[in-house]
């Protein structure tokens, strides 16, 4: 798999994603403003890789305080905090980590342990926030794999790879279970996913590493290639999930899973638990990104549309539980009603 992410010699090392797939840029820096920057602009993207780029965001501003602001320690990493948060506001993975790190230098400031201690233990709670997403992909690939069969074709939507994540990725992690380590026979259709095209520069570029059939699609071609029956499951990732189980996830989702219903085909979400927004009960109130109208108004570097028009570009929409089949965790396959489920799996989280 892709190694999105590293700390090396107290500095974070990440693959920037704005050039993939026609080039592999590798970013270092001991900077948090760049961790925030590259969230912020999709160069570290997806919601369990962002997560972890926050981790160690914070990890990085710990450093710096030690170093030019010692006496507004705690202070500071307020800051860094606060301006990590405001990076994105959909993929609850971000917050989830932003608040693991905040409760390890808000206990150190209430022990009055010292700053250079408290960056040690701040550096240890990234690592593993790290660590605890190769595992948890590895989970979720495994247990996500017996829902697929040989010979299955499987329409997935932007990038739930490796890509998005620390090793296997979640949705396609299950493809890659599934083909890699039990040799079944699958076909990926994967959607290009306009205006930032995941798909057509992430999901595929992986695929293609990983010597896995995949077939482009326009994200308007999905309807028609389910109605002819070249479909039998579509596994799509997650940015926020409420206890209920609507999840928001990339612009198109929703489109996919009332599409799906209407083809009586499968719609799987692939998700950690940190992808679990247990404070909301349903997708109503899920913040929704929306980004920069440029993303629409060009194709790469070529603007395609005339001046003097408005642009509507929200990064998310919400599919109602209703129309999942289940949800794949590394705890297990949940299925409907998952308001339980969910609530008790966050409880022992
Ligand atoms: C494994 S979660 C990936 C999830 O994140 C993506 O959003 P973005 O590329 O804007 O970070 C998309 O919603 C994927 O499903």
């Amino acid at each position: 798999m892709f190694k999105t992410i590293e700390w090396k010699n107290n500095q974070v090392v990440f693959l920037d994603q704005r050039q993939l797939p026609l080039e592999e840029n590798l970013i270092e820096t001991n900077d948090f403003r760049v961790i925030a920057d590259a969230i912020s602009a999709l160069g570290l993207r997806g919601a369990p890789l962002i997560g972890v780029g926050a981790a160690y965001g914070i990890a990085l501003g710990a450093q710096e305080a030690l170093s030019g602001h010692r006496d507004q320690y705690f202070s500071f990493l307020e800051s860094v905090d606060q301006t990590l948060r405001s990076t994105r506001p959909t993929a609850v993975n971000l917050f989830w980590a932003l608040d693991r790190m905040k409760k390890i230098w808000k206990d150190a400031e209430m022990q009055g342990i010292s700053p250079h201690d408290c960056t040690e233990k701040l550096l240890e709670e990234a690592i593993k926030i790290h660590n605890e997403d190769i595992q948890t992909n590895q989970s979720i690939a495994q247990k996500g794999s017996s829902l697929i069969q040989d010979k299955d074709a499987i329409l997935t939507h932007c990038n739930a790879g490796a890509l998005a994540c620390s090793a296997w990725g979640t949705a396609l992690g299950i493809v890659y279970w599934a083909a890699l380590q039990e040799g079944k026979k699958l076909t990926v259709y994967a959607d290009e996913t306009r205006p930032l095209l995941q798909g057509a520069r992430l999901t595929t570029f992986e695929l293609l590493k990983n010597h896995i059939p995949v077939t482009l699609i326009t994200d308007n071609m999905a309807g028609y290639l389910m109605a002819r029956g070249q479909i039998h499951k579509i596994i799509v990732g997650a940015d926020r999930i409420a206890v209920n189980g609507d999840t928001a996830n990339k612009i198109g989702t929703y489109s996919l899973a009332v599409l799906a219903s209407y083809h009586n085909i499968p719609f799987y979400v692939a998700a950690p638990l940190s992808t679990i927004d247990i404070h909301i009960t349903s997708g109503e109130v899920i913040p929704i990104e929306e980004r920069k109208p440029d993303e629409v108004f060009y194709f790469g570097e070529k603007r395609i549309a005339p001046q003097g028009i408005e642009v509507w570009n929200p990064a998310f929409d919400v599919t109602p539980h209703q129309l999942i089949r289940a949800i794949i965790t590394e705890k297990g396959i949940l299925y409907p009603p998952f308001v339980e489920k969910l609530t008790l799996l966050k409880q022992d989280e």
